[in-house]
């Protein structure tokens, strides 16, 4: 249990600072609640289909281009042709649905050639991203101008605003800002055990200083984690799965990072393998075409694993240098649909024995220590390499991000801080924590 809840305080002089109690007031000041709001949005149930071992209908895929300039196909247009003259006709039609089942056949959605919009216009018409979203400035103190919301960042706030002693009210304080701020009982415990014993070694002079050591301590749990993602032209296609509950912001990430690697001047591909949300396809059909990237789809209901398949066989055969695959989201506790993920990488690995290169999970920063149970089941289903924490703008406390570095030290690729392409950041520990920090113990 954590010590705060049943730490009995040493007897001091009465009248001396540290006998000092805290008002009611003053506590609320010094540790304002949450915003309520922060709940994860309830995932969806979908039924769990049997595990399917055996490897999806893999012929190599003709590959289907629809004119340059064609809308992208909708979903429900992608009903594979298998016979040559079907084949045509779709090439012929671009985006006319046909209607003749058979072996699936990927319809690459090949966008418009993609004129430069601006900014303030950019994400107006992409489903998942709203007009009004604003891009956060760059640099430190777009991180600061995003994360001050967060419990974490209020808490401290507050802490500060009191003006401190060096006592062991200090580390109380601390204490209960941690976990309320979703740091964890164990990651909690011991940083306040080793600010104690250095404050009982008399290492600090003041407060001041011993906050600056526990910025320097919020650092180390973070830097070992703070490895960018690292694409190697030997790979190509590197191929990118993409993982996570639902509504947790996978599809959006997904357009956020094409966007990215486009920017970059990588060869890109994606493969619509959220074949659930009925939204989904349309939404990467979406990003694809405001970003100039084509977009391997067979459409809802299709079979993920068969999609993935057909746009690893597409993305080769174009030299293709980056194709990231969507996936439905889905329950980390739905153990057929977390067995249906390593069908996936399986089937990938038919074509490639090194895919996927990245094993991306997507998890939403204001779910709380849920996070950790979910990291826990993906990991344990497809091996998880990278993490993309999303949403850390909005009602997240900020705090899971240390407990998920202290208990798994996966590498946090990606921060999502925004709504808009740009606030996808590639993670960097020291602007975190300072963001989270009052501005006085920034470096
Ligand atoms: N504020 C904020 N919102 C985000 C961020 N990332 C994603 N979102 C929003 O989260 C919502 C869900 O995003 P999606 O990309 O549809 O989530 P998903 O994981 O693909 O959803 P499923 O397909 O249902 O599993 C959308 O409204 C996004 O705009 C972020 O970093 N900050």
């Amino acid at each position: 249990m954590v010590s705060f809840f049943r730490r009995k305080k040493p007897e001091t002089p009465s009248g001396s600072e540290s006998a000092r109690r805290y008002s009611a007031e003053e506590l609320a000041a010094a540790f304002p609640t949450a915003p309520a709001g922060g709940a994860v949005p309830a995932p969806v149930e979908r039924p769990i289909p049997p595990p399917a071992e055996a490897p999806p209908p893999a012929p190599a895929p003709d590959v289907v281009e629809a004119e340059p300039g064609a809308e992208p196909v909708p979903p429900e247009a992608h009903a594979a042709p298998s016979s040559p003259a079907a084949i045509d006709a779709v090439a012929e039609r671009g985006t006319e649905s046909v209607t003749e089942p058979a072996a699936p056949v990927a319809v690459v959605a090949e966008p418009r050639p993609s004129k430069p919009t601006p900014a303030a216009e950019s994400s107006a018409d992409i489903p998942g991203v709203p007009a009004t979203a604003v891009a956060a400035p760059a640099g430190k103190r777009g991180w600061r101008d995003r994360l001050r919301g967060s419990a974490f960042a209020r808490s401290f706030g507050g802490l500060f605003y009191t003006n401190p002693k060096l006592d062991e009210d200090l580390l109380d304080q601390i204490e209960t800002a941690l976990i309320t701020a979703d740091v964890g009982v164990a990651a909690t415990t011991e940083l306040v055990a080793a600010l104690r014993k250095r404050m009982n070694a008399r290492e600090f002079i003041d407060a001041h200083a011993l906050l600056l050591a526990l910025r320097e301590q919020l650092l180390a749990l973070l830097r070992p984690v703070a490895v960018p993602l690292r694409i190697e032209r030997a790979d190509k296609p590197f191929v990118l799965l993409t993982v996570g509950v639902n509504g947790v912001g996978k599809t959006t990430t997904i357009g956020k990072l094409a966007k990215r690697f486009k920017d970059e001047g990588r060869p890109l591909m994606l493969a619509a393998g959220d074949t659930f949300r009925a939204a989904a396809v349309a939404q990467l059909q979406a990003w694809g075409e405001r970003n100039g990237v084509a977009v391997i789809a067979q459409g809802q209901n299709a079979d993920a694993a068969s999609v993935a398949f057909d746009a690893l066989q597409a993305a080769t055969a174009r030299n293709i240098e980056v194709l990231i695959a969507d996936t439905a989201g889905r329950l980390h506790t739905q153990q057929g649909l977390m067995a249906e993920l390593g069908k996936i990488k399986r089937v990938l690995q038919k074509i490639d024995p090194d895919a996927p290169q990245e094993v991306l999970m997507v998890i939403d920063g204001t779910t709380g220590q849920n996070a950790l149970s979910q990291l826990r089941q993906f990991h344990a289903a497809v091996g998880v390499t990278g993490l993309v924490v999303t949403k850390l703008d909005g009602t997240a406390k900020g705090g899971v991000v240390f407990a998920l570095a202290r208990e798994f030290g996966i590498p946090i690729r990606f921060a999502g801080i925004g709504e808009r392409p740009e606030d996808l950041r590639v993670f960097d520990a020291e602007a975190f924590v300072d963001a989270l920090l009052p501005e006085t113990l920034g470096a």
